[in-house]
């Protein structure tokens, strides 16, 4: 058994792999550190792949069906097979990222355990549980859990105060996304398989939407309006699907064959950051790529009708258009006809972080939780305040 810290990484999706990724490797840099990665099977392929690029590989496969997306059925898999995980492992912290039912699921299993919970990405408010669903309830559901609490921002720790989150359980520690948008354009410079010959000239516009409060009728609404901006005949639009099967099949019967449109699968981690550092505009619902087109500078158009990422509207390198075509449309003229407009987004901003949370949180999970024997068996029942005996107050 490893003598030091034993801290286990919990990964279910796709943005949970690039965005625990670094602390990862932070916390595996340090002496007397273990760092588990378990994957839950949320995403099967996609968050391996995604680890992959960054050395890192499963320590835990959990191979939870993902199902045909009945969240409760999914949420209550997870957490069946996380608890007997971690009944078996017992580690000393659990590091959960985002809002997932896999993060969700995580933190609730380790709560009932008695391990203390990091929650990375903490303190995202939307101000409404229906929206993003079933993100934001999540998210808040986790902060009730958690013992250590990184916020990406400013605005995401005012928001952990305000709901009475002490101040010395915050780490201000800037988005992780960040620090793996930098390892990856450093590991990956050529970014992989780029489905677009270099060399065209026409300004390229780089379209997602998945979030499920846009599946039905916005998503369609993001498609048709997609397919009317390459109608334009001044610019190509790249739309990449996600892995959901469901959505791009919806995708392609209204986009497939459209001249200047790239209809393209879901991406590697380098080849879609290639494309977006090349994008003259993106459109997206994604809470990542708000966060990677702000730190590049890509101006943003957000397919939300809300958005708890208000730091990139406030720099101005985003704008929030909603899902409808008239809109979206409205708001891409705008700028393709207007470079000086574009350009005055197209200004990289540090609002969501400098690169280094990685290293920020290890080095908190470090000088919080010193090596302790193990954990007592869960089926005892003990007082948590026992449990976290090491941490300094
Ligand atoms: C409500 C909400 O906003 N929740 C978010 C949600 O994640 P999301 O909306 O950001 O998810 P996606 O858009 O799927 O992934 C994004 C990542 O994937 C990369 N990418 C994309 C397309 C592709 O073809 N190849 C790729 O490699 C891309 O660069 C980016 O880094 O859950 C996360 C986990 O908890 C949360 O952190 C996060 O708040």
């Amino acid at each position: 058994m490893h003598p030091g810290l034993r801290v286990v990484l919990v990964v279910g999706t796709r943005p949970e792999a690039n965005k625990l990724a670094p602390v990862a490797l932070a916390l595996r840099a340090q002496p007397g550190t273990e760092a588990m990665i378990w994957c839950t099977g949320q995403h099967a392929r996609w968050a391996p792949d995604m680890l992959g690029h960054f050395g890192l590989a499963p320590d835990l496969d959990i191979a939870t069906p993902a199902g045909n997306g009945e969240l409760g059925l999914l949420a209550a898999a997870l957490m069946t097979r996380l608890w007997a995980a971690l009944a078996a492992s017992r580690p000393h912290v659990v590091v959960v990222q985002g809002d997932t039912a896999s993060a969700f699921a995580a933190a609730l299993a380790a709560f009932y355990a008695r391990i203390p919970v990091v929650h990375v990405e903490a303190g995202l408010r939307s101000g409404d549980c229906r929206s993003p669903f079933p993100e934001e309830a999540h998210r808040r559901a986790i902060a009730g859990f958690a013992t250590l609490h990184c916020a990406p921002t400013p605005a995401a720790r005012d928001a952990l105060l305000a709901e009475a989150i002490p101040a010395r359980d915050i780490l201000l520690s800037g988005n992780t996304v960040i620090d793996a948008l930098r390892l990856i354009r450093r590991i990956a410079p050529a970014g992989g398989s780029l489905p677009l010959a270099a060399g065209r000239t026409r300004p390229l516009i780089l379209v997602t939407c998945h979030r499920r409060e846009n599946w039905g009728a916005p998503f369609l609404s993001v498609c048709h309006a997609a397919r009317r901006l390459a109608g334009r005949g001044d610019c190509d639009v790249v739309f990449v699907l996600h892995p959901n099967p469901a959505l791009a099949e919806a995708a392609r019967a209204i986009l497939a064959g459209g001249p200047r449109l790239h209809l393209v699968p879901p991406q590697d981690y380098p080849g879609f950051v290639a494309l977006l550092a090349r994008a003259a505009l993106v459109l997206t619902d994604s809470g990542g790529v708000q966060e990677e087109a702000a730190a590049l500078g890509v101006p943003l158009l957000v397919l939300r009708e809300a958005t708890e990422r208000q730091e990139g509207l406030r720099s101005g390198v985003a704008r929030l258009v909603g899902t409808q075509e008239a809109a979206i449309l409205a708001a891409a003229a705008s700028l393709l006809d207007d470079p000086a407009a574009r350009a005055a987004m197209a200004v990289p901003s540090t609002v969501y972080g400098d690169g280094h949370a990685g290293k920020r949180i290890a080095a908190a999970i470090r000088a919080r939780w010193q090596p302790t024997p193990a954990v007592p068996d869960l089926g005892q029942m003990i007082p948590s305040a026992s449990l976290e005996a090491g941490i300094p107050a």
